[in-house]
């Protein structure tokens, strides 16, 4: 293969006059431009040889294909590529030389036929599929729309209300559901996939199996007026889910014309709002989230020098209360055997029965059988000592956090766990050098900090040490990987990446409500925005205890920068301490729904009076997008410390991590990402005449400053910033 080229196709014309075109572009065998180029050549020489009767397409090493290849998007964004002319794909090659061929073809389907993939097989005539392919068009989670014709011929083939559950949710279905639907035509064991897809294109040669074009398939469709009201629904849910993106009513705009206007003038509007939704700016955000969350486990000096990762066989966490259950749970659902220790018989019950609860809460909800359950809560064990310790390959310290504590369990671990036996602390706080002081282990010793809860949220900051040794990181990255977590490995600082990332946005919350902004409306503006909730309502559900905590910590350690309000301790004080004690910010019904508190001010007034601060007349009277501005550009400004002081190799693993620990909006592409959308210079300039006016707590630090001067951008690595100053 060319080194410049990316992927191709082959063909292979055999004895009984049947071209097998094979797609191949590892590792997913995605269709790049040069894979769909040489597919057309295939087709032409294909239809033109008098030896060739029927066309099968399958892709190699058993994977169809995951699409089309996403990275060409990024080329057509920022102007390396030239987009072809709109259409050409869809129109042009996919409908016009393959569906509309005098020959016919037949997708066989191993692995997965996603997005493009899925799109090029529904143009053929019929499709084999082995057990479990996958199959799904997951376009709108990145941003774009099915534009090779999915729009069209999905709701022809499944019908309109699964096309548009299957589109609007971007997930699979499996074969055998696929073949239910009418999607598949046959499902086959991967050995008899090429055979019996030959044969069926053969048979349709032969008028002995019905040659069917997709696009002009109109059984499946309901009447227009019932499919204008399916629409209308779903336009109505989507708006509400997916208030701050355009491609998905978009995506809807192009399914709508080709049921009210036919497929044909239906793919020329999906071609082009295909490529008009290339240069949103969600969707490069989201593309950039592709891309990062696959670049968190590439780690310079850690993952490319050739180690592999080590077979876990046993877990042993310490510590069975809300992050320990949580963390058991999430290792014996991916089927790790794991010790869980506690201090008596009591609190053993109570963590086992924490899991119980986790795990029951899916059969419930009927994602888990009763053997399922019955199998995997039989991977734990309880212990109340060290013994069954000593075949362990990993530790997972979960206890309360308290240094004296933690030190004096990792001197113990260091007696009783064999020598190679990793030992990780789910700190959230407490520097991992300290835990270990006691241990000549420091090369073992490695920061899991899971969030809660551990089984459910689905980010793992993996914390090293400058002892920390390369192949404990990439074992726990394997770990990582199998228990379904992204992981972002960090370096050790007080709150790690993302609480340190974020303390700032709950501080910032409150001083703006001290100087007389209204909690309320700060919520809704960071709900609109894109947040799960706002600084507010997170503060309740975590729990004034826990917000206290952390805060006590960063005080310590940053006094310079963090703004101490008391309206949390005063709260605290009358017994208001957050959602579980059904008051906080808010107040709490049956049903756990809050609405808003006019006590609250009391407490607020209280707050101001302690701290000396005036109501400010400018803050009373905040815009949306000022709220945003003084929440968020303080969470930048320390992410660029924690870039800048190298606690995370680069940008986008903070731009995943505030995704996945925080619920930033992916979207937004992540903190740095949308901080360079907004630019450097603005972000500098607003914080550096905030710090002027309401103090340190905004100053911009030295990274921010030195790139905000020159408009740099923040998330490029320091030489890049450099060449281009
Ligand atoms: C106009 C166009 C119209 C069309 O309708 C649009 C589309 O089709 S949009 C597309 C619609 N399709 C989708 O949205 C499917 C997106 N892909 C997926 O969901 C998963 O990758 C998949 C399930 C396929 C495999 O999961 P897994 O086994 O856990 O493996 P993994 O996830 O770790 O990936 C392994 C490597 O493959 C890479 N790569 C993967 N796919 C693509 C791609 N399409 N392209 C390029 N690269 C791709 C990935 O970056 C990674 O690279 P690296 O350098 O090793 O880090
Ligand atoms: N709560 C969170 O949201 C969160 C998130 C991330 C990390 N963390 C960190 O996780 C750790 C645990 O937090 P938690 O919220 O689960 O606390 P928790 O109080 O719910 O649970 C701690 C458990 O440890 C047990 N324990 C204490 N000493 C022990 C010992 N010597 N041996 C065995 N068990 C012992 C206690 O009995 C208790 O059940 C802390 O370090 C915390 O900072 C918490």
């Amino acid at each position: 293969m060319d080194s410049r080229t990316k992927g191709k196709t082959v063909m292979e014309v055999g004895g009984d006059g049947v071209a097998v075109i094979t797609l191949i572009n590892p590792p997913v065998n995605s269709l790049s431009f040069d894979v769909l180029y040489n597919l057309k050549s295939n087709y032409e020489e294909a239809l033109s040889r008098n030896d060739v009767k029927a066309i099968v397409i399958t892709g190699a090493k058993g994977k169809f294909s995951g699409g089309f290849d996403i990275s060409g998007f990024g080329e057509i964004q920022k102007g390396t590529r030239k987009e072809p002319k709109v259409g050409y794909i869809s129109i042009d090659i996919i409908t016009d030389l393959l569906e509309a061929a005098r020959k016919p073809s037949v997708a066989a389907i191993d692995g997965l036929a996603l997005g493009g993939g899925l799109e090029l097989s529904m143009a053929c005539h019929a499709r084999i599929s082995t057990p479990g392919a996958q199959l799904g068009l997951p376009e709108l989670q990145l941003g774009v729309i099915p534009g090779f014709g999915g729009t069209q011929r999905l709701p022809r083939l499944v019908g309109l209300t699964k096309a548009l559950e299957m589109i609007l949710t971007s997930k699979p279905v499996r074969a055998e559901e696929g073949h239910s639907l009418g999607l598949i035509d046959a499902v086959v064991p991967s050995a008899e996939l090429l055979t019996t897809a030959r044969r069926w294109a053969l048979d349709i040669v032969e008028r002995r199996k019905p040659w069917i074009s997709s696009l002009l398939k109109t059984d499946k469709l309901p009447p227009l007026g019932e499919a204008r009201e399916i629409l209308k629904f779903a336009r109505g849910q989507t708006r509400k889910q997916a208030p701050n993106m355009k491609h998905p009513l978009m995506c809807l705009d192009a399914l709508e014309t080709g049921i009210v206007s036919g497929p044909r003038v239906g793919l020329e509007k999906e071609a082009e709002v295909g490529s008009q939704v290339i240069s949103l700016d969600t969707t490069k955000g989201l593309i950039h989230v592709f891309f990062s969350q696959r670049g968190t486990v590439k780690v310079p000096g850690v993952t490319d020098r050739g180690l592999m990762p080590r077979k876990i066989k046993k877990v042993a966490i310490i510590g069975g209360g809300l992050m320990g259950s949580g963390i058991a749970t999430a290792l014996i659902l991916s089927s790790y055997p794991v010790i869980l220790k506690e201090v008596n018989e009591k609190f053993l019950e109570a963590g086992i029965g924490r899991v119980k609860a986790n795990l029951q809460s899916r059969v419930r909800k009927g994602s888990m059988s009763k053997e399922k359950f019955e199998k995997t809560m039989s991977l734990l064990k309880g212990s109340l000592d060290y013994e069954s310790f000593r075949d362990v390959d990993m530790v997972i310290e979960a206890v309360i956090e308290n240094i004296s504590l933690k030190q004096q369990i990792f001197a113990d671990l260091e007696k009783y766990c064999p020598q190679h036996c990793i030992l990780a602390s789910n700190t959230s706080t407490i520097d991992l050098n300290k835990i270990g002081e006691r241990t000549k282990s420091q090369d073992r010793i490695v920061g899991a900090h899971f969030f809660s809860p551990a089984h459910v949220m689905p980010l793992l900051e993996i914390v090293r040490t400058n002892h920390t040794s390369a192949q404990v990181i990439v074992d726990l990255l394997d770990v990582g990987k199998k228990i379904k977590k992204t992981p972002v490995v960090v370096g050790n600082c007080t709150g790690f990446a993302v609480n340190r990332m974020f303390f700032p946005y709950t501080q910032a919350a409150m001083f703006l409500v001290e100087r007389g902004a209204d909690p309320y409306l700060i919520d809704s503006a960071v709900s609109k925005f894109g947040m799960p909730m706002g600084p507010f309502r997170l503060c309740d559900l975590v729990g004034f205890g826990v917000a206290i905590a952390t805060a006590t910590q960063f005080i310590e350690n940053f006094p310079e920068r963090t703004y101490k309000s008391m309206i949390i301790p005063l709260m605290q004080e009358d017994k208001r301490a957050g959602e579980a004690t059904r008051k906080g910010f808010y107040l709490y019904d049956d049903k756990r729904k809050a609405k808003p508190d006019p006590e609250l001010k009391k407490y607020i007034e209280k707050a101001r009076s302690i701290s000396g601060g005036n109501v400010d007349p400018k803050l009373v009277k905040l815009s949306e997008k000022e709220i945003i501005e003084m929440t968020f550009f303080p969470v930048v400004n320390e992410a660029c410390r924690v870039f800048a002081e190298g606690i995370a190799v680069k940008a986008a693993d903070l731009d995943i991590a505030a995704i996945m620990g925080m619920g930033f909006p992916p979207y937004r592409g992540g903190i740095m990402f949308w901080a360079d959308s907004i630019g450097s210079k603005y972000i500098y300039s607003r914080l550096d005449e905030w710090s002027k006016t309401y103090g340190d707590f905004f100053k911009p630090c030295a990274f921010l400053a030195e790139r905000g001067s020159k408009g740099a951008p923040l998330s490029a690595p320091v030489e890049q910033a450099r060449s281009r100053l």
